[in-house]
């Protein structure tokens, strides 16, 4: 169980700032959606909560700077899987996702059983199990990042951090990959953030969205209170309608 708290973020690339200003408290178990338009700095935002970039603020995981723990304790609390990951091609798919265990390795470095058990279950939860002896060159798009996932979810670290999870995956597999992410986090209480582009995917499962523009918070609540009309136009230049479903989740329609 992990509690993430963001204080007053700013990171990007040698000299320019790309977001700042970015607070935020993810209670153990709770899931931040980050939205925004292209290029605003969702990606570079979830970086620099994983410690990949320089950055200037506080990230805590449970009061504790995430920077000062130990690196295979940073591993066993933060997991982050990439929207462009750079992948060792040579690799097999049950290989590679093994890797997402590497923190929870004894000091010999031998998987044991529960290891492989954690893998096994991914692959048939994401729908790999055909492919586990496969090398990751020969997969396809939507393959390769459920494979990605499926990496980061082995490593079962208290917070996730997922960029664009559902790019490239058809309807069901999407569905798939996000309720197994909802059920890791009421099973183990495990935090998440997904910046996600599908809004109404991000309404379904997020408790809460927190919209960057321009490398700022421009709104932060639950989906209904973010995703509205005027937001969307003001932020995404975008003519839509919000929808509700029965349950009162926003639907969003783009109009014409
Ligand atoms: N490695 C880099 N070096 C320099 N600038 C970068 C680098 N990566 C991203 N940027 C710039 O930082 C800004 C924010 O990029 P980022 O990828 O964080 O946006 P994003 O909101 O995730 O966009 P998208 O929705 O298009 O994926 C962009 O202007 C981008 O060109």
């Amino acid at each position: 169980m992990s509690r993430l708290e963001v204080r007053d973020l700013a990171a990007g690339y040698r000299r320019t700032t790309v977001v700042s200003g970015v607070s935020a408290t993810v209670d153990a178990g709770g899931w931040l959606g980050i939205i925004g338009p292209n290029g605003a700095g969702k990606s570079t935002l979830l970086k620099a909560i994983a410690g990949l970039l320089g950055r200037s603020g506080e990230v805590l995981v449970d009061g504790r700077p995430l920077m000062s723990l130990p690196r295979r304790e940073r591993a066993r609390t933060i997991a982050y899987a990439p929207q462009i990951p750079q992948l060792p091609m040579g690799l097999t798919v049950t290989d590679y996702i093994l890797l997402g265990r590497t923190p929870h390795l004894g000091p010999l470095g031998w998987e044991g059983q529960s290891d492989l058990e954690v893998v096994n279950e991914l692959l048939t939860r994401l729908d790999l199990t055909h492919l586990a002896g496969r090398a990751l060159h020969t997969l396809s798009g939507g393959e390769r990042q459920r494979t990605v996932l499926a990496r980061a979810l082995a490593q079962r670290a208290g917070v996730l951090l997922l960029d664009e999870p559902t790019t490239g995956l058809d309807i069901g597999h999407a569905q798939a990959l996000l309720d197994l992410v909802d059920e890791l986090r009421t099973e183990l209480g495990t935090t998440v953030i997904t910046t996600l582009h599908d809004l109404t995917l991000a309404a379904q499962y997020a408790d809460d969205l927190l919209l960057i523009a321009d490398g700022t918070p421009a709104a932060h609540g639950t989906p209904a209170e973010v995703l509205t009309p005027d937001t969307l136009h003001t932020h995404y230049a975008a003519r839509t309608e919000v929808l509700h479903t029965p349950h009162g989740t926003p639907v969003i329609a783009p109009t014409r």
